[in-house]
């Protein structure tokens, strides 16, 4: 049958389309390549000035049929999928991803390991209040066959006139309570300059929501080789999260575990909102294990069992919740803390559902 002439035009459409991919695609390994450089010397990704020069060069070259402006349309479409293509080369390169490390991490505290595909627990009080209550509640802990306790000694509290932590002396009786038990410690630091001191108390140096992006202290903490529990910020992104998990370990501390502590929505009924997703999420984007905080995601004693289970069935490494022999008394987050016969329960109940679906 001989080619009627819409066939013949079509097939010289086909050729330049053909010619035209090769074109863009020769195009953008060069700007990869100009994404790089630009990486190296921490210059911005997007250049309007750059942008306007190719604009003109189009005036000035444009013979028609198509208008200047449906041609700059055009490339601006095709500057801004550039732009996409340099910031996927960077986002793969990050160090936390795991296009960059396919294994899982596994993070080695003292001993205990999180990340090795064992589900975990970490319980303690919210704060230090006394030797008496640490070396109870770490009695408690070790009873139940859990070899990590929490403790904060540095409190960051909404309101300056709350309950600040005992400081170090906190620090000093939760280790102390913790050696007597054979535990190990989760603590949080707030400020850079206490990470050093704390090196010789805490097993885990904790980073707190409030801090996720003070990166003074992330890139303090990075310069250490303790492990260190980083929680989502308040209301951090998960991309946010990962960078700041990028800040420690751009310093060479590869001991992180990411902590989904739930964020902040419109949702009244809880304390926040537990993102639950993100933690498969985070265990996609990156090698890291991953923490739910079951407390202050929830803020309800109620929800801490059904909340841990979630968090069990969609692959957390690590649950932390809180005991206190008597949360009624407690200087700080006296409603969601369990006092012993509930921490009993708790274990009783979320011990069958460790590592069930993993
Ligand atoms: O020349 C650059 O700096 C590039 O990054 C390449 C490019 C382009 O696609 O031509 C991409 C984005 C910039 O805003 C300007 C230009």
């Amino acid at each position: 049958m001989p080619e009627s002439q819409l066939d013949v035009l079509r097939g010289k459409i086909d050729k330049i389309d053909e010619e035209l991919l090769i074109l863009l695609n020769k195009r953008a390994k060069i700007v990869e390549s100009i994404g790089k450089v630009k990486e190296t010397q921490s210059t911005k990704r997007y250049d309007p000035v750059r942008e306007r020069q190719l604009f003109d060069r189009i005036a000035q070259n444009n013979e028609g049929p198509f208008s200047t402006t449906a041609l700059q349309q055009i490339f601006k479409q095709i500057f801004q999928v550039s732009l996409e293509l340099q910031k996927d080369d960077n986002r793969s390169a990050l160090l936390v991803s795991r296009k960059k490390k396919p294994e899982d991490t596994i993070v080695n505290i003292s001993g205990i390991k999180v990340g090795d595909g064992k589900q975990q627990f970490v319980m303690g009080p919210c704060a230090v209040e006394s030797y008496e209550q640490v070396y109870q509640v770490a009695e408690q802990v070790k009873k139940h066959g859990i070899g990590l306790i929490r403790g904060g000694a540095f409190k960051p509290r909404t309101s300056p006139y709350d309950f600040q932590g005992l400081g170090f002396e906190g620090l000093e009786l939760l280790r102390n309570a913790a050696d007597a038990f054979d535990l190990k410690v989760i603590s949080e630091i707030m400020t850079p300059s206490d990470v050093e001191k704390a090196l010789d108390y805490v097993d885990v140096i904790q980073v707190g929501a409030r801090n996720m992006q003070n990166f003074d202290l992330l890139k303090e903490v990075g310069k250490t080789n303790k492990p260190v529990l980083l929680k989502r910020g308040l209301a951090a992104t998960i991309e946010e999260f990962i960078y700041a998990a990028e800040y420690i370990m751009s310093k060479g501390n590869d001991q992180i575990i990411l902590c989904e502590r739930g964020i902040r929505t419109y949702e009244k009924a809880t304390r926040n909102t537990l993102d639950i997703t993100s933690v498969p999420i985070l265990k996609k984007e990156t090698h890291l294990p991953v923490a739910v905080d079951v407390v202050h995601s929830t803020g309800r004693r109620d929800l801490l069992l059904p909340a841990a289970k979630a968090a069990l069935a969609i692959g957390a490494d690590l649950v932390m919740a809180e005991v206190h022999p008597d949360p009624a008394v407690a200087l700080s987050d006296s409603a969601q803390q369990m006092n012993f016969e509930q921490f009993d329960s708790f274990m009783k109940a979320i011990n069958p559902c460790v590592n069930v679906f993993n």
